[in-house]
């Protein structure tokens, strides 16, 4: 009785027994958060590390008490296994706690999920095509999904300038290719440092090398057990919920990947190794101001629409929130106060995305009178057009015109080698619990069950739909009035 655990969730706030406590505030289903209420805690602190990547992916361990502002942040940290399981995914076994035995008879992989990027010009509309057409992009009403490929034409043609304008901008194609490869070897790497031999696999979602070339060369392997580790941080209904339902349905169908035992990694935004790796590039950018304590800290995430969140669950932005409060608490452990800021960036479309949106956000700190800002990409491991574009250059042309003098930007990890390392820890964590994946039919708690937003849904989809087609001036309208 002499480990003392207090236990916060949205639900649930107890003191507990170490293990008894834990064992059944975890079967309860309801735990997000764990603080450890004691110093002397070093074993329950292990059990709890591993536990938590196993049986929640969004369930954190911290030490001391939570004060007041904490407490009430974790308290609004959403429990992300029911919102993994409304999009029909399989996530850890219950029962895997402790180390994986059999390392040296496997053929182990790991197969990284990226969204992919055009790596010329001529590749955008095709790219952007591709992202238009996935039903956790652009989400229709059941009975209106044979629309979704016309659509998604029209979307890309009609998005294809600006967007080639962009990559043009950054050297004419997308680095995000050559980074993934890069950190699929440092990964691999890390691995083998760690005496476990893996082969690295990359899947991108929208562009080469696609999910089904990665699979491939997966089954000509003969792996034997698989890690899926997405490339994303937190998860979205959009990224890692869209990659992994891509994937199920490729596994659903293949005799050799349905008996294959894999992990999921759902989202790993909480791992102290990322959260200190952040807070060092954001330590390290504030300290090239001369007055460092008076720069804010601008966390600009990649946005979603607000339905994603409200109506389909979608548990990115608490996970987000959840991050930006980790990596803050992380800062004010080495004695950095900045004050920060979480807005969302590139939006696209007519409907209403997670606000603050970054570039009003920008103008407002400059009409505030703030002078120095290090930007934060947040939502991303890797360099991509949305920090080398739209953020280098749009948002800092933007804050400078508002008053901003000084400007810095955070790099974004890539291969790091603490990053990688936690990276490699999560792919060890995740072996031992790998089962064949379900083939359970998805279960999505979404809009469409609701009979009049489903209804309002397809009668307004279907007008604009067929009206976008057939008329082409409307096109010209919608191009110039809906920002695509
Ligand atoms: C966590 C990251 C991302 C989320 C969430 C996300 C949602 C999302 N994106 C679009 C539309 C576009 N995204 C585009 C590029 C793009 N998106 C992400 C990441 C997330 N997207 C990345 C890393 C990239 C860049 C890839 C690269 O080539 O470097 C694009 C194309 C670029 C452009 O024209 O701006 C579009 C379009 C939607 C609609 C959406 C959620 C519903
Ligand atoms: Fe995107």
């Amino acid at each position: 009785m002499s480990d003392r655990l207090l236990l916060c969730s949205n639900r649930l706030k107890l003191f507990a027994d170490a293990t008894v406590g834990m064992d059944a505030a975890v079967k309860s289903g309801f735990i997000s958060k764990v603080w450890i209420d004691d110093a002397n805690t070093r074993s329950a602190s292990r059990r709890l590390s591993v536990f938590s990547s196993q049986k929640s992916s969004c369930m954190s361990v911290s030490f001391g008490r939570p004060h007041v502002d904490q407490q009430s942040q974790e308290m609004k940290v959403s429990y992300i296994k029911s919102a993994a399981h409304s999009v029909g995914m399989s996530t850890y076994a219950e029962t895997a706690i402790g180390s994986y035995p059999h390392a040296a008879d496997e053929k182990i992989g790991v197969l990284l999920l990226n969204l992919g990027g055009p790596e010329s010009l001529v590749d955008v509309q095709p790219f952007l095509f591709n992202l238009f057409a996935d039903p956790d992009i652009i989400r229709l009403p059941r009975l209106f999904q044979f629309l979704q490929k016309p659509l998604a034409q029209l979307i890309s043609v009609l998005r294809a300038a600006k967007s080639r304008e962009g990559y043009a901008a950054i050297g004419g194609g997308s680095p995000l290719r050559r980074i993934t490869y890069e950190q699929a070897h440092a990964l691999k790497c890390a691995l083998e440092a760690k005496e476990i031999s893996a082969i690295v696999y990359v899947a991108m979602r929208y562009w080469y090398p696609f999910t089904d070339e990665a699979l491939q060369q997966i089954k000509r392997d003969k792996i034997t057990r698989l890690v899926v580790l997405p490339l994303y941080p937190q998860f979205s209904i959009s990224t890692t919920g869209s990659s992994v339902r891509v994937l199920q349905n490729a596994f659903r169908e293949d005799a050799y990947l349905s008996q294959l035992p894999v992990s999921i990694i759902q989202s790993w935004y909480w791992r102290p190794g990322y959260i200190k790796s952040m807070a060092d590039l954001i330590q390290k950018e504030l300290e090239s101001f001369s007055k460092p304590e008076e720069a804010i800290i601008f966390f600009s995430a990649h946005g979603v629409p607000v339905s994603y969140v409200e109506e389909a669950g979608d548990p990115y932005k608490d996970q987000m929130e959840d991050c930006i409060a980790l990596i803050m608490l992380e800062l004010k452990s080495r004695g950095v106060f900045n004050d920060h800021i979480l807005a969302y960036q590139s939006r696209v479309g007519p409907v209403q995305w997670l606000k603050p949106y970054t570039d009003e956000a920008l103008v407002e700190l400059g009409q505030k009178g703030v002078k120095s800002l290090v930007a934060v990409p947040v939502s991303f491991v890797s360099e991509h057009i949305e920090t080398l574009e739209e953020i280098d250059m749009e948002y800092r042309e933007l804050a400078i015109e508002s008053g901003i003098e000084n400007w810095a930007r955070a790099p974004t990890l890539n291969c790091t080698s603490s990053f990688i390392i936690d990276l490699a820890d999560a792919v060890v964590e995740a072996l031992p619990s790998a089962t064949a994946m379900s083939t359970a039919s998805s279960k999505s708690k979404d809009a469409d069950q609701d009979p009049i937003n489903y209804f309002i849904k397809m009668l307004f989809g279907s007008i604009l739909a067929f009206a976008l087609l057939f008329f082409p001036k409307l096109i010209t309208a919608f191009k110039n009035r809906l920002l695509i």
